[in-house]
């Protein structure tokens, strides 16, 4: 029997965000107004110094939170501003306009460091990161003619709004405060927008973000390059309110981890995380500093290290994640029971197949003298589903892998058909992905600290790029595939059965012309198996291609228009469901003789 339930728009999101926002209404407000109120110098010398912090905290939080690339030498790009603000001045040049000279200095470094770091896997970005700032200090110690060398570089006295030099604090705490407040802005825009999931789900899982689509190393440049200028806009303001700067000071490796800390202890990878990390932090040490005098030296590593100790052991999310966990538990208030699948309306009649979308020949791919697979080839219609069956290790997942892009062929081609009706060759995830070739994970890939929502938008974001558009779309998929209940929560909590549900939402919202599922069915019950199967007739009867590989036998026979069976890497028999099951090659190789007996 059909369902066809129409689909109701959830509730908006949860009110506790209501409060949130007041208190950092109530942070805000109060990190300009304590400081005025108070008119004393040294209070305003510690809330110029939180804007600072918090400004640059943000900023880095883009690429080591947003991004999960770890940055240790942050320090050089406050450097590259400092600097170039500074040398600028003393040639006549306002801060103002060296500030963006800066900030385009250091988004070239940063993309050159970066782009070969970012095509890797593993910590090459942090070393990368690390070597480079040192490279920076040695260059500054080296050009003495420009920077003074070991001696440093002092600012010539010019006061005045035009060169951010004042006698007065409160310029000074209205210039810290505007930056900081635009680096939070960029951050929030970041986040809110495209480009934060996009972010996000690099981080979390690469491989399932190429293949929604996700060019994961160009939105990591755009991260890095954002925190890059944001980084040296500050550098430049804080020569000038410091009016000394010298190699060992700015180009420093403790300087670059204080930077990463109050990120860490404010919650990595949450907007406001770092802002809260340089509000609790800065006055401690600031006012213990000021307290102690030359005693205290070093202080503020040691204030640090034990914070950070308390927040690893009793909050290893930072403080923003301790809260958010909070809201998150009230939040996801929803039933136990995932809601069913629910299948879009069928067709009346079948549509008949149309022309030929994909031609796979003489794939051959092996590893070292492994052949996984050998001369596979086969051809897939428009509107028809193919099933791909054979044992373990027979080669299926490779042939998926190769046909989406994951994995280069040694030898064949895969062609896909683009809408302009011709025969396209793709090589990455990304070129199969806009061609309308759209995969699942046999091992589930979700995005783990993102909503169900967050994860489904994911996938949507391909064709819909505006947030509320994607949000629209991953609502009406996850209602679709009995995911509504779970939209906020977050997906490490779903069951398997969930998971694999979340990965056809995915790529479901991408709205792909040619599907491909690995074992999508298993693990899930008999019911909601038969409720994908519906689900996947509905899905073909709009035109979508699918090939799917599965060992659920009864999903095999009921959906296939024609399958595959795979041996060893090669393909032992082709052709119509109720043919191939009886072929004796088949039931030998795969199916075993209890299959033929059975009733299906
Ligand atoms: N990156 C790799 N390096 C070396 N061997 C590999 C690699 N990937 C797959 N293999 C091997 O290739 C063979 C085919 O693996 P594949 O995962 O494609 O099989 P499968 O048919 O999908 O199996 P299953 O049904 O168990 O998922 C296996 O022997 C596997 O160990």
């Amino acid at each position: 029997m059909q369902r066809t339930e129409t689909f109701a728009p959830p509730a908006a999101r949860p009110v506790y965000l209501r409060p949130a926002a007041l208190a950092l209404a109530t942070v805000l407000a109060a990190l300009f107004l304590i400081p005025v109120v108070v008119g004393d110098a040294f209070i305003y010398h510690v809330f110029i110094t939180i804007c600072i912090f918090a400004g640059l905290s943000t900023a880095w939080n883009i690429v080591g939170g947003y991004a999960g690339q770890l940055s240790l030498g942050h320090a050089m790009f406050y450097g590259i501003g400092a600097y170039a603000g500074m040398i600028l001045m003393n040639m006549g040049v306002s801060p103002w306009i060296g500030m963006f000279a800066g900030a385009a200095v250091a988004v070239v470094a940063s993309v050159v460091i970066s782009y070969p770091c970012f095509r890797l896997h593993g910590p090459f970005f942090a070393l990368a990161t690390i070597a480079f700032l040192e490279v920076f200090r040695v260059l500054a110690l080296h050009f003495r003619d420009v920077t003074g060398g070991a001696m440093g570089m002092m600012i010539e006295l010019k006061l005045g709004w035009e060169w951010m030099v004042f006698r007065e604090r409160l310029p000074a705490l209205v210039i810290a405060y505007g930056m900081m407040l635009v680096c939070l802005g960029v951050a929030w825009a970041i986040r809110e927008h495209r480009l934060g999931y996009y972010l996000v789900a690099t981080r979390e899982r690469e491989s399932a973000a190429k293949a929604a689509g996700v060019q994961t190393v160009r939105v990591r440049l755009l991260a890095v390059s954002a925190s890059a200028a944001l980084t040296a806009m500050m550098g430049t303001f804080h020569a000038m309110y410091l009016t000394f700067i010298e190699p060992a000071a700015v180009f420093s490796l403790t300087f670059s981890i204080q930077i990463a800390m109050f990120a860490l202890i404010g919650g990595i990878g949450t907007i406001y995380g770092p802002l809260l990390g340089a509000v609790l932090l800065v006055p401690l040490t600031e006012i213990a500093r000021g307290a102690l005098g030359a005693q205290a030296l070093g202080l503020h590593g040691f204030v640090y290290g034990v914070v950070l100790l308390l927040v690893v052991l009793f909050m290893p999310n930072g403080i923003m994640g301790a809260l958010s966990r909070f809201t998150r538990e009230k939040a996801a208030e929803t039933p136990s029971q995932a809601g069913p699948v629910v299948s879009m309306p069928r067709a009346e009649t079948r549509p008949p197949l149309g022309a030929e979308v994909m031609r796979v020949e003489g794939l051959q791919k092996h590893f070292g003298g492994l052949h996984v697979t050998n001369n596979v080839s086969f051809t897939l219609r428009e509107g028809e589903i193919l099933g791909l069956i054979g044992p373990n290790g027979a080669g299926k997942t490779t042939v998926f892998n190769m046909i989406s892009g994951f994995m280069r062929p040694n030898g064949g081609t895969v062609s896909v058909l683009d809408r302009d009706g011709k025969m396209h060759q793709p090589v990455s995830p990304g070129d199969f992905a806009a061609l309308g070739v759209g995969r699942t994970f046999q091992i589930v890939q979700p995005f783990a600290s993102m909503t169900v929502e967050e994860n489904i938008m994911v996938g949507a974001f391909y064709r819909h790029p505006h947030v509320n558009d994607a949000r629209e779309v991953a609502r009406e998929t996850a209602h679709r595939m009995g995911l509504a209940p779970w939209l906020h929560a977050e997906a490490r909590g779903l069951t398997i059965g969930g998971l694999k549900r979340l990965e056809v939402a995915r790529v479901m919202a991408m709205q792909p012309r040619i599907l491909l599922l690995d074992e999508v069915m298993a693990g899930i019950n008999q019911t909601d198996v038969r409720r994908a199967i519906d689900l996947m007739l509905s899905i073909r009867d709009t035109g979508v291609s699918i090939i799917a590989i599965e060992h659920v036998m009864q999903a095999v026979m009921s959906l296939s228009d024609r399958v595959i069976v795979l041996s060893s890497g090669e393909i032992i028999a082709e052709g119509k469901p109720q043919d191939v099951v009886r072929d004796p090659q088949v039931i030998e190789a795969y199916l075993g003789k209890d299959f033929v007996h059975a009733d299906h």
